[in-house]
C-alpha cells in the first residue's frame, strides 16, 4: 500500500538528509508551502512531519495509542520512564527542595562576589553546571565533577552518550561508572539519615516480588541515564533562553522584578513556596518555551500498526516528527507569533501540559515528558532567583536589541553563543 496517495496534503520530498543545520526551520518553511502534514522519505522509512496544532492533536490524542512508540534511535533507545517511575518522580519533587535551594544559593553567592567588581559572568555555563549538579544530587546522591569519570569528564560523557556521537566505548565507561555508583549505594545501605536519592529508591525495589516496581540492575542504569539525560541540559537551556528574552525585553524584566518585590519582598530570596504566586513569571516562562522549545522537533514517534488518520493511510513503523517549533509560531494559532509578549496568556488557561496543542514544549500524550513538573519547578525557581537577587546588564554597552538570539540545533536547542551578562545585587544587604 502507498501512503495516502489520495491525499494532496502529503507530498514526497526525497531525503531528510537534504535539510540544513536547522531542520525545524527548514521543515517549517516546507510546511508553509505543502501543508501541516507532509511525507518525506529517508531510505525505506516513511516520515510524516506534523506542523499544526490540529494535526498534532490527530496524532498525539485521537490516535495516541498507535503513535505511542519510538523508533530505535539514540535519543529514545533507553528505558522509558514508566508510570511507576513517573509516580515516584512526582512524589520526590518536594523532597529535593532543600537540595535545589542549597545549590542555587551557591550560585547566588558566587554571583554576589562578582558584583563587587562588576565583572561579566558566563551565565550559560553557570546555569548548566547548576542544573547538572542538581540532577546528580537528585539521581545519584552527590555531585560528580569532571574528574570523576575519565579524562573526558562526566558531563561530556553524559552528553555524548545522549547524542549520536557516543561510541560503544564511551557508553561502556558510563555504564561501568553507573555500576560503581550502584555498588557504593548498596554498601552504604543508606545508613546515614540522608534524603534518599533515586538510586536508593530504585534499589529498594530490586528483588521485591510483591512490588509492582519489578526492576533489575540494568533497568536502574537505563533509568539513571534517562533521568540525567532528560534533566541535565533541558532545564539549563530553558533558563538561558528565558533570561535572554528578559534581557532583550527590559519592560518585561521590570514587570517580573516588580512582581517579585510584591510577592517576596526585597528582604529575602525566593523560595519554592513562592512560585505558585508568581503569575506573571509563569506567563514569561510559557512565552519563552513557546519561542525557544528545548526540543523543537520533540522526540520522533513510530506507528505501532497501520492506521488511517482522517483520510490518510499511515503504514506501521512510519516515523512521525512533530515540529513543535513551527506549531508554536503558527500564525493561525497565535497573534504576532514572532513577538515575545507574555501578556498573550492573560485571561486564558492555555498551559504547557500537553492539553493545548498550540503550546507543546513538553510534548503531549503517552510519550509526553515525564519530567514536566520537575523541569518547570527548576526553571521557575532559577529564573526568579536570578532576577530577584540581581539586576543584569549586557557587557560592552550592548543594547538589549543587539543581543544575539541564534539557535544551535542538536539534541536540545541552546543558544549558539553563551549568554554573558553583568550582575548587580539588588536585595537589602542587611538580611542577606
Ligand atoms: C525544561 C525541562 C524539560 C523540557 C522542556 C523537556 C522536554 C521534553 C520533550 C519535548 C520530550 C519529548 C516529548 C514527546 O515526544 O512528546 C521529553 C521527553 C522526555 N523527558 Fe523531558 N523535558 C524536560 C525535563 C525533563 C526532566 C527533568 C526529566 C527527568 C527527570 C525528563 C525526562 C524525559 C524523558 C525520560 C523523556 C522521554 C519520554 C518518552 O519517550 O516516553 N525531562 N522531554
Amino acid at each position: 500500500k502507498e501512503i495516502a496517495t489520495r491525499s494532496k496534503r502529503i507530498t514526497n520530498f526525497g531525503s531528510l538528509l537534504k535539510l540544513g543545520p536547522n531542520p525545524h526551520r527548514d521543515l517549517h518553511k516546507l510546511s508553509q508551502k505543502y501543508g501541516p502534514i507532509m511525507h518525506l522519505r529517508l531510505g525505506l522509512v516513511p516520515i510524516i512531519v506534523v506542523s499544526s496544532p490540529q494535526a498534532a492533536e490527530l496524532f498525539l490524542k485521537t490516535h495516541d495509542l498507535v503513535f505511542a512508540s519510538r523508533p530505535p534511535i539514540e535519543a529514545a533507545k533507553n528505558h522509558r520512564l514508566g508510570s511507576e517511575e513517573l509516580e515516584f518522580c512526582h512524589a520526590k519533587i518536594n523532597s529535593f527542595k532543600t537540595m535545589r535551594e542549597q545549590e542555587l544559593d551557591l550560585l547566588i553567592k558566587f554571583l554576589r562576589e562578582k558584583t563587587n567588581d562588576r565583572t561579566k559572568v558566563d551565565l550559560s555555563t553557570k546555569v548548566s553546571t547548576l542544573t547538572a549538579d542538581m540532577s546528580c544530587r537528585m539521581v545519584l546522591g552527590k555531585k560528580y565533577t569532571d574528574d570523576d569519570l575519565d579524562e573526558k569528564g562526566f558531563k561530556a560523557v553524559m552528553l555524548e552518550t545522549m547524542h549520536l556521537s557516543a561510541t560503544p566505548n564511551i557508553e561502556k565507561s558510563l555504564m561501568i561508572f553507573f555500576d560503581k555508583i550502584i555498588d557504593e549505594h548498596i554498601q552504604s545501605d543508606n545508613k546515614d539519615d540522608k534524603t534518599k536519592d533515586f538510586v536508593d529508591v530504585m534499589l529498594g525495589f530490586v528483588g521485591t516480588e510483591e512490588s509492582e516496581y519489578r526492576i533489575e540492575r540494568n533497568d536502574i542504569k537505563a533509568i539513571m541515564l534517562d533521568m540525567l539525560g532528560g534533566s541535565m541540559d533541558t532545564s539549563a537551556t530553558a533558563i538561558e533562553w528565558a533570561i535572554s528574552e528578559l534581557l532583550k525585553n527590559p519592560r518585561v524584566m521590570k514587570n517580573v522584578q516588580k512582581e517579585l518585590e510584591t510577592v517576596v519582598g526585597m528582604k529575602r530570596k525566593v523560595e519554592e513556596s513562592d512560585l505558585d504566586k508568581l503569575k506573571y513569571l509563569e506567563m514569561v516562562i510559557k512565552e519563552s518555551l513557546r519561542l525557544h522549545p528545548v526540543a523543537p522537533l520533540l522526540i520522533p514517534y513510530q506507528s505501532l500498526e497501520d492506521c488511517m488518520v482522517e483520510d490518510l493511510f499511515i503504514p506501521k513503523k512510519s516515523r512521525v516528527i512533530v515540529n513543535a517549533w513551527s506549531i508554536m509560531r503558527d500564525p493561525n494559532a497565535w497573534t504576532d507569533p514572532e513577538k515575545f509578549w507574555p501578556e498573550r496568556f492573560e485571561g486564558n488557561n492555555i498551559d504547557v501540559k500537553g492539553r493545548d496543542f498550540q503550546l507543546i514544549p513538553f510534548g503531549s500524550g503517552r510519550r509526553g515528558c515525564p519530567g514536566l513538573q520537575l523541569g518547570l519547578t527548576v526553571i521557575r525557581l532559577v529564573v526568579a532567583q536570578l532576577v530577584h537577587c540581581f539586576d543584569w546588564k549586557l557587557p560592552n554597552h550592548m543594547l538589549p536589541s543587539d543581543l544575539d538570539m541564534t539557535e544551535d540545533f542538536g539534541l536540545t536547542m541552546p543558544r549558539a553563543n553563551n549568554l554573558i551578562a553583568i550582575p548587580a545585587y539588588r536585595l537589602c544587604r542587611d538580611n542577606n
